[in-house]
């Protein structure tokens, strides 16, 4: 290659590499795999090598990724959190083993364990307490997620045993596989777009705002290295051991998630075994981790300015499969929204037969530009169903017709519509199209919703294919002689059903509200709403205006609840469920006093188990006033997490008393 030549590709690339590393890293939901990823990485810097003058400082090849969002506080990391040297090939493993074998002084002892598919982080504990929770960032400093990973109950507050007064423990947090399909299937029910993969929606839901959504997601941890306390172990496989001790869910050696060897065999004979079992494991991993084991050596091999030359990341590539695509199908959902679903000639895969792929909008179709009868590439990822990542062009037939999104809804036959920025097209008629019309039933009586005793999917399905019933409202005016009519339904469930019925008229308002499944109204934002407007009726009334001055209510939120009240079709049924006794509105208030009349607060930072604004609904209904800044007049200051060292200071200068989140909700109780 020619050198200005060399220097064009080199520009290239590093342009490329950092438009992948920014949707990856801080937008959560990259464009291409991360095999794909590694491969213009590694041309990048095959080509720095051979051509130093073109090594550039700012290349990605020198730099860890970045995950800074600037939606935290940023924090300088005490001890440089690192990336791992990678390769897909076993020789390169041989090849660095051999490399640090001459470096190192002594005999080598290697700890293999897991490479967790998540997110990395540095956790804090000052006297067995945890202090502090940094994300990579870019290597030097990360951001403040204190809070969102306080919420993982696999990571301990406080510690138990003989740990060191200060210290810092590494590693991943991910998504259990079976907590990311649920998470999706609600997104899509949602109509809201699905995440990539479990790693994406891992780093997505820490980057979230509001904790409590985090806690709800069920993340989980392992922690694989400790920072700081070198003179408690000899090793970093001893040190583990020693944290599992003081309370952190560290790999089991049982299940051979960390295991350590003493030789090349060891080493291979790992990777061998998990290349063939990870797929059994509840989460997703990408490969496993070589290190060295023996602190003094990990000193003596040091590091680069990427990562540390003790240790090596061996990933597995992601299995792909070409089989032919036949059809395309389309399935209505719940709310309307239309999922292309692609038919394809079974082909074995990842232990296996796979015949159906996910191409979840019209917009990844367009993209893959698919016609009849092409040989398509399948992989599967953490979902269930597997998904289609490329075509083989070369064997197209020329002839071959393309596919093209419908127009219609295959149910009912209505124009599809698609509101501009979102992914998916919708069937509109959301008052008489059958899957529409019988989703919306099983929505109403789910679980988070009116959690309707004895009644199920399949007896909805029985009583709307029967006519029975064709809405929410409908089942209100069941008998129990339509109901024994039906086949494999005894008196005992007649009555147990008209019971459970009979009882979700006590349901609160907010999970009624959730009930209606008003399209991006999910279960969070149906509880905001019904928090703030108190009824159903001041909803209805409410302006567009007045919805999006609601805390984490947008524009697109506001405007589908809007146009829900719209609909002739939709008030009717409302007053309805109303007649059959529902709730519309919340619960007077039991918790409404005048505790704290007079009494001005300030409330600042980031809370366990309110939001700031349930705080200040919360002193407000009991008869205090909220004000923006720290005066003399000010009475209490509410502190939380992240709560500004400034802030902080002129409280104590002010002499002004500061309480906790649990010292506030104890005031409220006395
Ligand atoms: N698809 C894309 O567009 C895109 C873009 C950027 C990065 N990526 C992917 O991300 C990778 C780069 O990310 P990276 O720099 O975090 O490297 P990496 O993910 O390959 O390896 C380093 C990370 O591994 C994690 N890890 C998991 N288990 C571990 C264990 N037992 N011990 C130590 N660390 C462990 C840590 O978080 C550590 O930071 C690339 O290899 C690429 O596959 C993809
Ligand atoms: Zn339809």
């Amino acid at each position: 290659m020619e050198l200005n030549q060399a220097k064009e590709r080199i520009e290239q690339l590093i342009e490329e590499i950092n438009v992948h590393n920014y949707k990856y890293y801080v937008e959560s939901n990259p464009s291409i795999s991360d095999y794909d990823f590694d491969m213009l990485l590694k041309e990048l810097e095959t080509l720095e090598t051979q051509f130093p003058e073109f090594a550039f400082d700012y290349s990605p090849s020198k730099r860890v990724g970045g995950d800074i969002t600037k939606k935290f506080e940023t924090v300088k990391h005490v001890y440089p959190m690192l990336s791992l040297s990678n390769t897909y090939s076993e020789d390169e493993i041989i090849d660095w083993e051999n490399r640090i074998k001459k470096i190192a002084d002594g005999d080598l002892e290697y700890v293999c364990e897991l490479k967790y598919d998540g997110v990395a982080i540095g956790i804090r504990y000052d006297n067995g307490v945890l202090s502090q929770a940094v994300t990579r960032g870019d290597g030097t400093q990360g951001e403040n997620i204190t809070s969102n990973v306080r919420t993982i109950k696999s990571v301990p507050l406080k510690l138990k045993g003989n740990y060191p007064d200060t210290f810092e423990i590494r590693g991943e947090i991910f998504f259990p596989l079976e907590k990311f399909a649920a998470l999706n299937r609600e997104r899509e029910d949602l109509g809201e777009s699905v995440f990539a993969n479990p790693r994406n929606s891992a780093s997505g839901t820490l980057k979230l705002q509001d904790s409590k959504i985090v806690a709800s997601r069920g993340l989980d941890s392992y922690l694989y290295g400790v920072y700081g306390a070198t003179q408690f172990a000899e090793g970093h496989y001893e040190m583990v051991q020693l944290a599992g001790a003081w309370g952190f869910k560290i790999p089991p050696a049982e299940k051979r998630f960390i295991a350590k060897v003493n030789s090349i065999e060891g080493i291979m004979a790992f990777i061998h075994y998990w290349d063939e079992h990870r797929k059994q494991l509840p989460f997703e991993i990408d490969g496993v981790v070589i290190k060295v084991n023996n602190y003094r050596q990990q000193e003596e091999l040091g590091f680069t300015a990427k990562s540390p030359r003790w240790a090596i990341a061996y990933k597995f590539k992601t299995e792909r499969a070409e089989t032919t695509l036949l059809s395309i199908n389309y399935q209505v959902g719940r709310t309307g929204a239309i999922t292309p679903v692609a038919n394809l000639t079974p082909v074995h895969l990842g232990g296996t037969t796979v015949k159906r792929a996910s191409l979840h909008n019209s917009d990844q179709m367009e993209k893959f530009d698919l016609h009849v009868n092409d040989a398509v590439f399948v992989e599967k990822g953490g979902e269930i169903i597997p998904k289609i990542v490329g075509v083989n062009i070369e064997k197209r037939d020329p002839n071959a017709l393309k596919f093209e999104f419908i127009h219609q809804c295959p149910e009912c036959g209505s124009e599809l519509v698609r509101t501009e920025g979102e992914a998916q097209h919708f069937c509109p008629n959301d008052v008489a199209c059958p899957p529409q019309m019988k989703g919306k039933i099983e929505h109403f009586i789910g679980r988070k919703a009116m959690d309707v005793d004895g009644l199920g999917a399949e007896t909805v399905q029985l009583l709307f294919d029967k006519g029975l019933i064709k809405n929410s409202a409908d089942l209100y005016d069941l008998t129990f002689d339509q109901l024994i009519d039906l086949d494999r339904m005894a008196e005992k469930s007649a009555n147990n059903l008209l019971l459970g019925l009979k009882a979700s008229r006590e349901v609160p308002f907010e999970r009624v509200l959730f009930a209606l499944g008003i399209r991006y109204v999910g279960e969070t934002v149906a509880k905001k709403l019904a928090k703030h407007f108190k009824s159903l009726e001041n909803i209805r009334t409410a302006t567009e205006l007045e919805l999006i001055l609601v805390d984490e209510i947008g524009e697109r939120i506001a405007q589908s609840v809007r146009s829900y009240f719209d609909k002739p079709e939709h008030l009717e049924l409302i007053n309805r469920l109303k007649m059959a006794g529902l709730q519309f509105e919340t619960a007077a208030k039991e918790a409404t006093s005048d505790k704290l009349e007079g009494k001005s607060f300030v409330v600042s930072g980031v809370f366990t188990s309110f939001s700031r604004d349930e705080l200040k609904v919360l002193i407000e209904d009991n008869g205090g006033k909220n004000v923006s800044s720290i005066s003399k007049k000010t009475d209490f200051v509410i502190a939380g997490e992240n709560m500004g060292p400034s802030k902080l200071q002129k409280a104590t200068e002010l002499n002004i008393t500061i309480l906790s989140e649990d010292d506030f909700i104890k005031l409220l109780n006395s």
